[in-house]
């Protein structure tokens, strides 16, 4: 089943088409990877999924309905989250009270402190807790759950963003560069980590510079360079399209993922 269909996408700044009518599906199960050169339109292209950023021309849709024109946070409730960026996590608090805070501004609209003084919010918080710890283990984040995040190496942040989007019961969970500065021990914690998440039942598509860890874990891979879509495919045909190889062109092959 198809879950997000992008069409004809387009985003111009200025004079610059960043993203040239670029379509592509994902289906429900899938992990499905935007690669390209430096530049090519990706965090573009990904902002606009996540109604970050209004297009230019084309149109998302999640499910059937057309999501581009929402914001981002009701496009969040129907389901497609992106990973918080360090910066949105709360730095003073523990990694589990982030991920209990992240289901909280999940379920309501109204101030904290209201949300807290209620019975039932008092039930839901307990509910939340076990929620959150069970996302943090399963990340292989259960022995880090009540230390600050402040004090959390940069591996284990980047690992607490994502447990923060999975608190939101996310259907496709967007990745931006997922792997990248990591060292090859911990883009393979990484990769088992998104195969976990997967396993969840969440569908991702993830935005990744390099192919090398792409290469492993995606199940199809969409190729943009400056800004349009030139191939789509298994990561198998991928690498072997001369398209792709002629855009990573000047990058030694290790780039493409031999
Ligand atoms: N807000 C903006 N205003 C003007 N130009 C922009 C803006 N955002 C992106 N661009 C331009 O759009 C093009 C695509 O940028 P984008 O960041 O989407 O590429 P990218 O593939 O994510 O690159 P990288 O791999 O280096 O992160 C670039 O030429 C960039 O300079």
């Amino acid at each position: 089943m198809t879950l997000l269909s992008v069409e004809g996408l387009t985003r111009r700044f200025g004079g610059l088409v960043a993203v040239n009518d670029v379509s592509f599906t994902v289906s429900e199960g899938e992990i499905l990877s935007v690669i390209g050169p430096n530049g090519a339109g990706k965090s573009t292209l990904f902002k606009l999924i996540g109604s970050f950023l209004p297009p230019s021309a084309g149109r998302v849709l999640f499910e059937g309905a057309v999501v581009s024109g929402l914001k981002p946070n009701q496009v969040a409730r129907k389901g497609i989250v992106r990973t918080f960026q360090e910066t949105t996590v709360f730095k003073e608090m523990t990694a589990l009270q982030n991920v209990v805070v992240a289901h909280q501004l999940g379920v309501t609209a109204s101030p904290l402190g209201t949300f807290f003084s209620s019975a039932a919010a008092r039930a839901d918080e307990r509910r939340f807790r076990d929620s959150a710890a069970e996302i943090l283990d399963y990340l292989g984040l259960g022995h880090v759950k009540d230390v600050e995040a402040r004090n959390l190496p940069h591996g284990y942040l980047r690992a607490l963003g994502i447990a923060i989007a999975l608190a939101a019961r996310p259907r496709l969970l967007l990745l931006d560069e997922p792997f990248a500065g990591m060292n090859p021990e911990e883009t393979d914690r990484a990769v088992a980590m998104v195969e976990g998440i997967r396993k969840r039942g969440v569908t991702v598509l993830l935005v990744e510079h390099d192919m090398r860890a792409v290469m492993r874990i995606s199940d199809r891979i969409v190729v943009i360079s400056f800004g349009s879509k030139i191939a789509e495919g298994s990561p198998e045909a991928v690498r072997a399209d001369p398209a792709v190889v002629e855009a990573y062109l000047g990058k030694d092959d290790e780039t493409i993922g031999h």
